[in-house]
């Protein structure tokens, strides 16, 4: 089977392409899922405080007997913990759940810009962790243009991410464009929109072309823009299938098609206006 390539951080980091996404896996089916997905071959690996299974992702990769160097494990600051003073603290748990002793990259999850702490002051601390060796590298997730200008001018360190939900309905093109050009690499959450693209006339018809499921255009899609994307299955046979999208091509007239789909529809929260702190 081709290898996931890899792709080169701002920072010089090295980050598999391809991944496997946890949201929504419970905790007592996360450590049997992890260890699939690195049996399969996947050796990225997304989650966060608040999907609640740090702990099962860490048992599920040490079951899987590789060496700590060769997972790429990214995890997130919650809601609650934007005083620069608690990222630390945060970080600390996250690395004491998974029982590692550095993450390759740690993200802000939203960036509540509603709430009364401002996210710069969050990325200060964000800045100070990194520094400290507690992670390869940092970025965002959920950060809009606006979002990302006030950490250009108010901050020193460049995200090396944008993680953004993005898929065939909501192709966030300018954001990407954006993103790209202050060097910051896109990261597509929802790939395949939870599976609400998967049954689109268009994806179908240039699936079929391909002798590909339409999971897998779609994901291909993703990867011919030069996204990073982490697809979620608890089903092994999805798994394998969302992993083998490195031995057929796109032609330009299939991004296209796919492309054109854009309706700016979101499945998850808006992030100018998502400021849910969990209690
Ligand atoms: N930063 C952020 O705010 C966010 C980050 N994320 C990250 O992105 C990852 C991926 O996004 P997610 O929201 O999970 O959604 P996805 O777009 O990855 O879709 C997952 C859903 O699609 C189904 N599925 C997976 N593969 C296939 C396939 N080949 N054919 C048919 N159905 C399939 C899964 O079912 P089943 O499991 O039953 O097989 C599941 O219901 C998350 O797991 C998380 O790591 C996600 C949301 C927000
Ligand atoms: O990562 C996440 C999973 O999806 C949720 C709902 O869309 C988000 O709130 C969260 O950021």
């Amino acid at each position: 089977m081709a290898n996931v390539p890899n792709i080169t951080l701002n920072n010089g980091v090295e980050i598999p392409q391809l991944g496997f996404g946890t949201y929504q896996i419970e905790p007592e089916n996360t450590r049997e899922a992890v260890r699939t997905a690195l049996e399969v071959g996947y050796r990225h690996i997304d989650t966060a405080e608040m999907y609640g299974n740090e702990k099962e992702v860490g048992e599920g990769f040490r079951d899987s007997g590789l060496a700590r160097e060769d997972v790429f494990i990214t995890s997130k600051l919650n809601n609650g913990f934007h005083a620069e003073a608690d990222v630390a603290k945060a970080i600390d748990q996250s690395l004491a759940d998974l029982q590692v002793e550095q993450l390759d990259l740690f993200l802000i999850h939203w960036p509540l810009p509603g709430i009364d702490v401002d996210f710069v002051e969050t990325w200060k601390g964000m800045e100070q962790l990194y520094r400290d060796g507690k992670a390869r590298a940092i970025g965002v997730s959920n950060f809009q243009t606006n979002h990302l200008n006030r950490l250009r001018d108010q901050t020193d360190i460049t995200p090396a991410v944008n993680q953004i939900e993005v898929h065939p309905y909501l192709t966030q093109d300018e954001l990407r464009a954006y993103n790209a050009e202050r060097g910051i690499l896109t990261e597509a959450w929802s790939p395949i929109a939870q599976g609400k693209v998967l049954d689109d006339p268009a994806i179908v018809r240039v699936a079929e072309r391909h002798g590909k499921s339409p999971a897998q255009v779609t994901l291909r899609w993703a990867i011919q823009r030069g996204d990073i994307v982490f697809p979620k299955s608890v089903t092994r046979s999805r798994v394998e299938e969302n992993f083998a999208l490195f031995d057929f091509e796109l032609s330009e007239d299939d991004i296209t098609a796919i492309s054109t789909l854009n309706r700016d529809e979101r499945t998850g929260p808006d992030p100018d206006t998502f400021n849910m702190i969990p209690s």
